[in-house]
């Protein structure tokens, strides 16, 4: 379980994030969603290690943020950037990151975790040489090298082809059925509604909903906004 408490941001005298706190279910995808600049990457850094937390209090699995060498353990990044070594091939980058991992995978192990996204015949192909659905893909499987229990995941899919990302999203939800929290930036409202057992709304900073969808329609329509589908729930929170 992520568990957030009163989390505050400041990047200079722009606060980014404002007393945030939030609850993250063992074994959820939850979806963080928001429209531009509204502190979703900024939240998703945080729990990833690489932007301090201002003020306010993080847990992941009962441990808190300041321990940062168990939070690394438990935790696997996705940035939105792609971080790859274009000129090494798939298995070199699949090496380059296992140094880093405490528990070492042998090349077998790491060719099995290259099979799992479906790229086990690029092997040996350099990266540069891949599509940008295939390096997506190598993205999310270097990240899993150290089994993390926890995924973080920023704009996994975006720009890619629909077979890649139904690939990628079949592949999520098997490990979330083995028990992995998934934190899930996504702009895509189709990959929100298919894919995220719960969603989170930021904007300018503050939470304005976390729940499921439904949640967020029964919570419409108490305010009396009686919604077609699931994909104008989210529309209307994200716009209101
Ligand atoms: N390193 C930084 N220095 C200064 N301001 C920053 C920095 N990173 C983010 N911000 C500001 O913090 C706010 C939140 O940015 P953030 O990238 O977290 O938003 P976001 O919801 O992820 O947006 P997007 O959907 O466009 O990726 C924005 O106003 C942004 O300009």
């Amino acid at each position: 379980m992520i568990i957030i408490e009163g989390l505050n941001k400041f990047y200079g005298k722009k606060q980014s994030l404002k007393d945030v706190s939030l609850k993250i279910n063992a074994g959820d995808i939850y979806g963080l969603l928001g429209p531009n600049g509204a502190g979703k990457s900024t939240l998703l850094s945080i729990l990833a290690l690489t932007s301090s937390p201002g003020s306010g209090n993080v847990e992941m699995d009962g441990i808190p943020i300041k321990k940062r060498k168990q939070i690394s353990e438990l935790i696997g990044y996705v940035p939105q950037d792609l971080a790859l070594w274009e000129n090494l091939s798939v298995k070199e980058n699949f090496k380059f990151w296992n140094n880093f991992s405490k528990t070492r995978l042998t090349d077998e192990q790491l060719h099995e975790l290259c099979q799992k996204v479906k790229l086990e015949d690029k092997w040996m192909v350099k990266v540069s040489h891949l599509s940008g659905g295939m390096k997506r893909k190598l993205n999310i499987a270097v990240a899993l090298i150290h089994n993390p229990k926890i995924l973080l995941m920023d704009e996994p899919t975006v720009g890619i082809d629909l077979q890649s990302k139904l690939e990628i999203n079949h592949y999520l939800r098997e490990l979330a059925a083995t028990g992995k929290t998934i934190v899930y930036i996504t702009h895509d409202i189709t990959e929100i509604l298919t894919l995220c057992d719960r969603v989170g709304i930021l904007k300018e900073g503050s939470l304005q909903f976390s729940g499921t969808i439904k949640e967020a329609q029964q919570m419409l329509r108490e305010k009396g906004n009686i919604l077609k589908n699931d994909e104008e729930t989210i529309y209307k929170l994200l716009t209101n």
